[in-house]
């Protein structure tokens, strides 16, 4: 039943996790994504087994807060060293281009994501269509994870590729931290022209471990908005 109270977005974010799940299979081996939306996949899988479906579904999570929500709830889980290929991804987004090329990691888990993406045979997006954009960067600037050590160097790096930066801090004002004790510049190029070509440049710089452009990952999106809830392939 829905709740009154709940925002708009918010119940976009449900209907869209809701559906996603629908995608999971018994037996599977799932990666479990990070932020709210995911947050909102991994309830869905719980209250599923509850009800005593998908009781033999183990979860891989992709951030400690994941990790924690999903053993709250009971959702059992391994990990990639486990089972180093899975069947399938639900993962949440913060930006969606047309060719469902992605910007991912608002909340800081990218490096884990993108690992369990490409260790994943399906990944599954999952969104509000507030994330639906015309060209990446439009409205969100890409996180960029680098080691603390010469930070600085790579700040200007970034720069020189014409982003504007911005260190990540914590809701507490602290330096915001990784899960692997990195920092995170969240760098805003403006929209973005070739993707591709900025994720090799970023790729070949020593220092930065991960970047939040996810191309070439996405098998499958699952939107909600108002006008219902879709489930696209990339054409
Ligand atoms: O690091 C966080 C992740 O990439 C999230 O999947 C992304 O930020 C979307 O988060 P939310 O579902 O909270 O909008």
């Amino acid at each position: 039943m829905s709740d009154p109270a709940e925002s708009d977005v918010v119940r976009f974010k449900r209907l869209a996790a809701e559906r996603a799940v629908d995608s999971i299979q018994p037996g599977m081996v799932v990666g479990l994504g990070s932020g709210s939306t995911s947050a909102l996949v991994v309830r869905r899988l719980a209250a599923l087994r509850g009800e005593g479906r998908l009781t033999d579904v183990v979860g891989v999570p992709t951030s400690v807060e994941t990790e924690q929500l999903a053993r709250a709830l009971g959702v059992p889980l391994t990990t990639l060293e486990e089972h180093p290929v899975l069947d399938l991804t639900l993962d949440g987004a913060d930006e969606v281009d047309p060719e469902l090329r992605l910007i991912k990691g608002g909340g800081g888990a990218l490096m884990r994501e993108k690992i369990v993406a490409q260790a994943s045979r399906r990944v599954l997006i999952v969104v509000d269509a507030g994330k639906l954009s015309p060209r990446l960067g439009t409205k969100w600037p890409v996180p960029v994870e680098v080691l603390p050590f010469g930070w600085r160097s790579q700040a200007l790096f970034l720069e020189q590729l014409g982003a504007r930066i911005t260190r990540r801090e914590g809701r507490d004002g602290a330096l915001f931290r990784t899960d692997q004790g990195n920092l995170i510049l969240d760098c805003a190029f403006g929209p973005i022209e070739r993707p591709e070509e900025l994720a090799s440049r970023l790729e070949a710089r020593a220092g930065i471990v991960a970047h939040g452009l996810f191309i070439g990952l996405t098998s499958e999106l699952v939107v909600a908005g108002p006008g219902g809830v879709e489930h696209r392939r990339p054409t």
